[in-house]
């Protein structure tokens, strides 16, 4: 068949795709609509109305269905990519969902946002930590991403001692496989790099193979990888250490790949809202704790887990920023707060400390790899 002939028939075939595209759309709006019944209250708001309409678990469990289900030519990722966005889409239909995330424009927590919430959703970039927590906050926004821990890096103490704060809680998680690249302007070969900017955390990242690869290098640190590879775009004698899409994004050339120091080197993301997520039976719960100054105290609280077989996947510790040489614990365990051996526990752990705060329940998530904006 010629081309000319093929083309005719996806053209046939895209207009039918867009038909069923649109009568899936009204089905969502009249979800949209039956919900609102349900809930009448605080549709009208922007928080109330995430509340209302999205259902993270639902779009998992389609995404899962259809990804299981494509045993066919098209590719099983692309998939949960087009499906992603048909649901972001339809979503914006029942109700616009608006997003703060720690900005600016192609850092890691973008493509977090991206990937959670498709292009369809309204974003609102923060330049702080504290920016995406007020945008929350104050309802400015429904939902905010940010990254809370690196795999290599450890926490981003900022976004757990905000936490700690209170007013917003963890609602959702999401863990990505990060994947650094040294990216430089068309003209810069390797041998001629002198500088190396980006963000602490993506230098410290890639320490070890900066030492032995660039040992003359100076290294210079910026606000986000996004900065970093802004100047790199002006430095002729200069690279950035960023995600490959920001080659992309910024028209820089990648001069070496996968340079982290660790080939599983994963940054875990929370999205921030009023409230927490419902059950779903697969969830982890954050928790921050102060316990009273008492031989064994620390001691007890963790038997206080281990009595009700609850598991803890992280248990770290922060300056209370009260008094020095005084301590918040922070810990996520499995299991959701309404869980009974959850509630067990916070009890018997009330009673040996002098303040425990549930940061959020959410449901767990594997991690993902990302290559691009999904
Ligand atoms: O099933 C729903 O609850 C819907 O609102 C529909 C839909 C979808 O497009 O499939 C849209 C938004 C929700 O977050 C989940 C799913």
């Amino acid at each position: 068949m010629s081309i000319e002939a093929l083309r005719a028939q996806i053209d046939a075939t895209d207009e039918r795709i867009l038909e069923l595209l649109n009568e899936r759309a009204t089905l969502a709006v009249a979800i949209g609509h039956a919900k609102r019944a349900a809930h009448a209250p605080g549709a009208d708001n922007k928080q109330g109305a995430e509340k209302l309409l999205r259902d993270p678990e639902r779009e998992r469990a389609v995404l899962d269905r259809l990804a299981a289900l494509a045993k066919g030519q098209f590719p099983q990722q692309a998939v949960r990519a087009v499906f992603r966005e048909i649901m972001s889409g339809c979503l914006s239909l029942e109700q616009p969902l608006h997003v703060a995330f720690l900005g600016p424009e192609g850092t890691f927590t973008q493509m977090a946002a991206r990937y959670l919430f498709g292009l369809s959703a309204q974003y609102r970039e923060a330049a702080t930590i504290e920016g995406v927590f007020d945008a929350v906050r104050t309802g400015d926004a429904a939902l905010g991403v940010v990254a809370i821990e690196n795999s290599t890096e450890g926490s981003v103490t900022l976004t757990a001692d905000l936490l700690i704060e209170g007013n917003v809680v963890v609602r959702e998680e999401l863990v990505l496989l990060i994947e650094h690249a040294l990216l430089a302007r068309d003209s810069v070969p390797f041998s001629s790099v002198q500088r190396v900017y980006s963000h602490p955390q993506a230098l410290a990242q890639c320490r070890g193979w900066l030492t032995k690869n660039l040992p003359g290098a100076q290294l210079v640190q910026t606000a986000s990888t996004t900065a970093a590879a802004r100047q790199a775009l002006l430095d002729t004698a200069g690279a950035a250490v960023a995600s490959p899409l920001a080659a992309e994004l910024h028209g820089l050339q990648i001069l070496r790949e996968r340079i982290q120091d660790r080939t599983e080197n994963a940054t875990r993301f929370v999205v921030l809202g009023k409230e927490d997520a419902p059950r779903t039976g697969r969830d982890r719960t954050s928790l921050a704790f102060s316990v009273k100054d008492q031989r064994g105290a620390l001691r007890r609280v963790l038997s206080a887990f281990e009595d009700e077989g609850v598991n803890l996947s992280r248990l770290e510790s922060r300056p209370s920023q009260q008094k020095p040489w005084d301590y918040v614990f922070l810990v996520d365990l499995e299991g959701h707060r309404t869980d009974e051996t959850v509630q067990r526990a916070l009890e018997n752990l009330r009673s040996s400390c002098d303040m425990v705060k549930v940061l959020g329940s959410y449901a767990r998530r594997d991690p993902i790899r990302l290559t691009s904006i999904p």
